[in-house]
């Protein structure tokens, strides 16, 4: 996958580009899916989506962040992508075939509407232990639960003409579907 730009930050994200892969790889998207982002933050996951799904919605609860998400986009040359501006699962479409939590926050509401409209693809991007637990059992009583993935990311640099490792927290990386 080619590389993104990333030029406006934001406070939160972006999404590292291994957990990206694996993320999008989970997802499996085509350009027949509807993708929805819920916290889209930097626009980092929804840029790399808009490039697979037909058709692209990206959630932000925070306006200035929505506001990155929409620049990066247009720094990468995407258009077309739905940008709302509110908190999910109040903001959410009904007829989205894959869904990304990428934010957490009522993410048991989100998980509700997903399998109400029997979303096919359904993954959740997890950094704390407790909330990777309880979303686990969510996914599960809600019959959405394929399997959870812990990655744990090391970078090599340059260290006294060796080579050296910066290590990331680890992310759990859930997964499912209501098929
Ligand atoms: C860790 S960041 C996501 C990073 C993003 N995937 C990226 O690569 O930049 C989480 C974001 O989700 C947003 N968020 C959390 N829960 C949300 C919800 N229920 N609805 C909309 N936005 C939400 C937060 O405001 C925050 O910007």
């Amino acid at each position: 996958m080619a590389r993104i730009a990333l030029p406006h930050d934001a406070r939160a994200g972006p999404t590292k580009p291994e957990v990206r892969s694996v993320t999008l790889g989970k997802l499996e998207l085509t350009d027949a899916d509807h993708f929805v982002e819920v916290g889209s933050c930097t626009g980092a996951v929804t840029i790399e989506a808009a490039r697979a799904a037909g058709r692209v919605t990206a959630i932000e609860r925070k306006p200035e962040r929505l506001e990155t998400t929409r620049k990066n986009l247009a720094a990468n040359g995407i258009e077309g992508v739905e940008l709302i501006e509110g908190e999910a699962p109040d903001a959410l479409p009904d007829d989205a075939d894959a869904l990304f939590l990428g934010g957490s926050r009522n993410y048991a509401g989100v998980l509700d509407h997903a399998a109400e409209t029997g979303i096919d693809r359904v993954v959740m991007n997890v950094s704390r232990l407790e909330v990777a637990g309880d979303a686990v059992r969510a996914f599960r009583e809600r019959e959405l639960f394929e399997e959870i993935v812990q990655m744990q990311v090391s970078t090599g640099y340059e260290l006294a003409g060796a080579t050296s490792f910066d290590s990331d927290n680890p992310v759990y990386v859930i997964s499912g579907g209501a098929a």
